[in-house]
């Protein structure tokens, strides 16, 4: 089979900052090609302006803000329209990510994503590319079965409002389940563009960190295989062999579209300088 080249998974990544990281897109911007993709994340310690801040900034710098939407968050319907009116205000809310959000008990009236999405509010404040997220390892808290009923639900409905959808996986640290995840997507008749979530380079146990907060794979045998040392907590890892590995096993005919999503737990600017010295490596 004719295979991806690490360089060719690469082309056009997208990468995520959080609300209150202006100063570190500054930072980065010189490093990331004009028109990337720059997700804002929805978190808990963020507020409205913070997240409209920082989506505007990257618009600024000549990138695409993708900012998330975090259904369980939201108090009210008037929250996300306050939301998505002040986004499209400032010319940012063409691209948005519609996504579950943590919280154990919806803070207000959207139990998931999907019912976000079944509002058609995306679209009428100018959503022209919605976001989904992935599993490929599943979710600690939410069975495979109601994953797999919300992303087939979500595709079905998007199809319906005639908007293209995006996938953005969980980041992970092998390479085989996604594999066989984005086969199962193709198998369901799902062809959005695939963007496979990746750590950009980090300290070891801040990395182990995160993968036990969001449920993600890292015993023993699979830290071993993507380069992170259990037993040396102190150095850092980045994801050259899981994109290599990654990028052999996947056939463009086969596959479709898949591209890469980085979590830049490390910082904006040590993910980007990471991309650009490993595109010169290849
Ligand atoms: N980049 C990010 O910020 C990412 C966030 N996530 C998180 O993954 C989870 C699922 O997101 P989506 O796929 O958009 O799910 P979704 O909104 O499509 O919901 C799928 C199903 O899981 C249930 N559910 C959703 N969140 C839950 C939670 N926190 N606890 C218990 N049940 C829940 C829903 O009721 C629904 O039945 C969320 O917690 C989300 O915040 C996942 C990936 C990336
Ligand atoms: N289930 C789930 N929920 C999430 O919220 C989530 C995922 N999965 N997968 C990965 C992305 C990336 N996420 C995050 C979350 C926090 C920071 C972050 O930098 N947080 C602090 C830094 C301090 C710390 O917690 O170490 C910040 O400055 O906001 C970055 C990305 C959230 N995301």
């Amino acid at each position: 089979m004719a295979t991806y080249t690490p360089a060719q998974l690469l082309e056009d990544f997208s990468i995520e900052m959080t609300g209150k990281d202006v100063p570190g897109l500054l930072e980065a911007a010189p490093l990331i090609p004009q028109g990337t993709r720059i997700n804002v994340t929805f978190l808990g310690n963020e507020d409205l302006q913070m997240r409209l801040t920082a989506s505007k900034a990257v618009l600024d710098g000549g990138f695409i803000p993708v900012p998330h939407i975090s259904a369980r968050r939201l108090t009210s319907q008037a929250q996300l329209e306050e939301f998505l009116g002040a986004l499209q205000a400032q010319g940012t809310s063409t691209h948005v990510f519609s996504v579950g959000g943590d919280p154990s008990t919806p803070e207000g009236p959207y139990e998931d994503s999907h019912d976000v999405i079944k509002t058609g509010l995306l679209q009428q404040y100018g959503a022209q590319d919605i976001s989904i997220a992935g599993y490929p390892e599943g979710h600690p808290d939410i069975s495979d079965e109601k994953l797999w009923t919300a992303i087939t639900g979500k595709h079905a409905t998007l199809t319906e409002q005639g908007t293209p959808g995006t996938i953005l996986t969980q980041f992970g640290f092998d390479e085989d389940p996604v594999v066989a995840w984005i086969e199962k997507v193709r198998a369901a008749g799902i062809p959005y563009e695939i963007r496979v979530g990746v750590p950009g380079p980090a300290g070891i146990k801040r990395l182990l960190s995160f993968a036990a907060r969001f449920g993600v794979a890292s015993s023993a045998g699979i830290a071993k295989k993507y380069g992170l040392s259990l037993t040396n907590l102190m150095g850092t890892a980045g994801p050259d062999k899981f994109i290599k590995r990654l990028a052999k096993k996947l056939d463009p005919a086969k596959h479709g579209v898949v591209k890469l999503h980085f979590y830049t737990f490390g910082g904006l600017t040590a993910t980007s300088e990471w991309i650009r010295d490993f595109k010169e490596k290849l």
